[in-house]
């Protein structure tokens, strides 16, 4: 069978985007997944993204890393909203479901402001944190992110024994200004460093947010910039956490399955 995609990309997190209200897809069907997200062999990408009907929502995003497993992607989130708004099954706003749950967003021209799940708590990990953001987030501050050899240290921690089997996503920061951090990540199920990742910029915002006293974190990735806003309770909880950036079509194709 062919079917039709689309091809986005949220600060160079890029991800194939399926119209699959029908339910055609056979999203079990793992090698498929790996298949299209191949750099080589298929479209290319991060991961992949099915858009489905769910009852009492505007939508359903269910995302595949490009390895085929699941957790919830930000970047992935607020393409699939742009996506829906270009389908036309929403307006500039919208409730929609995710693996982790319920989320709003809003967008304005390009930029898309997501609505995250709250966040209990940090925890602390060694020097280091941990947080879940819907995804595992390691946080490490480092000197000098530009250098860092991510790919090295990043694989290492994901593979530790703390963190299997499931293993979690690493991401290593540097403060740039007050109200401004550098982030490269490491991604569990791409294997590899992205040039984005919405959960993981999101934990690192909450860390340094908490450490500094502030709820607004600009961010710098290698693909691009993205804001972070949230409010803290007494409790040590976060709430209202919003992942805000640009969600872009690079263009759309048809491909045998
Ligand atoms: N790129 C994503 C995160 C995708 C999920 C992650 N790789 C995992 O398996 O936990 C983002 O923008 O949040």
């Amino acid at each position: 069978m062919e079917i039709s995609f689309y091809k986005y990309q949220g600060t160079g997190n890029d991800f194939v985007m399926i119209d699959d209200r029908s339910n055609l897809f056979p999203g079990k069907d793992l090698s498929l997944i790996q298949k299209l997200c191949d750099r080589k062999f298929g479209i290319g990408s991060d991961g992949l993204i099915l858009i489905r009907n769910k009852e009492g929502f505007d939508f359903e995003m269910v995302y595949f890393n490009a390895d085929g497993s699941q957790s919830m992607c930000g970047n992935g989130a607020r393409c699939a909203v742009a996506f829906s708004r270009f389908l036309g099954i929403i307006g500039d706003q919208t409730t929609f479901y995710a693996i982790d749950g319920v989320h709003k967003a809003s967008l304005l021209g390009n930029e898309v402001e997501l609505g995250m799940s709250p966040v209990l708590g940090l925890e602390s990990a060694g020097q280091d944190f941990f947080v879940d953001t819907g995804s595992p987030h390691h946080v490490r501050f480092v000197e000098n992110v530009t250098d860092y050899p991510v790919v090295e240290e990043g694989a290492e921690i994901r593979y530790s024994e703390k963190y299997a089997p499931k293993g979690t996503n690493v991401n290593f920061v540097t403060p740039l200004g007050r109200d401004q951090i550098q982030v490269r990540t490491y991604e569990r199920g791409v294997e590899d460093e992205t040039l984005s990742c919405g959960t993981g910029v999101t934990a690192c915002a909450l860390v340094y947010g908490y450490q500094n006293g502030m709820d607004e974190i600009k961010i710098k990735t290698l693909g691009g910039n993205l804001k972070v806003r949230f409010s803290k309770k007494d409790n040590g909880s976060f709430q209202h956490i919003q992942l805000i950036g640009p969600a872009v079509q690079v263009f759309e194709g048809r491909i045998e399955i």
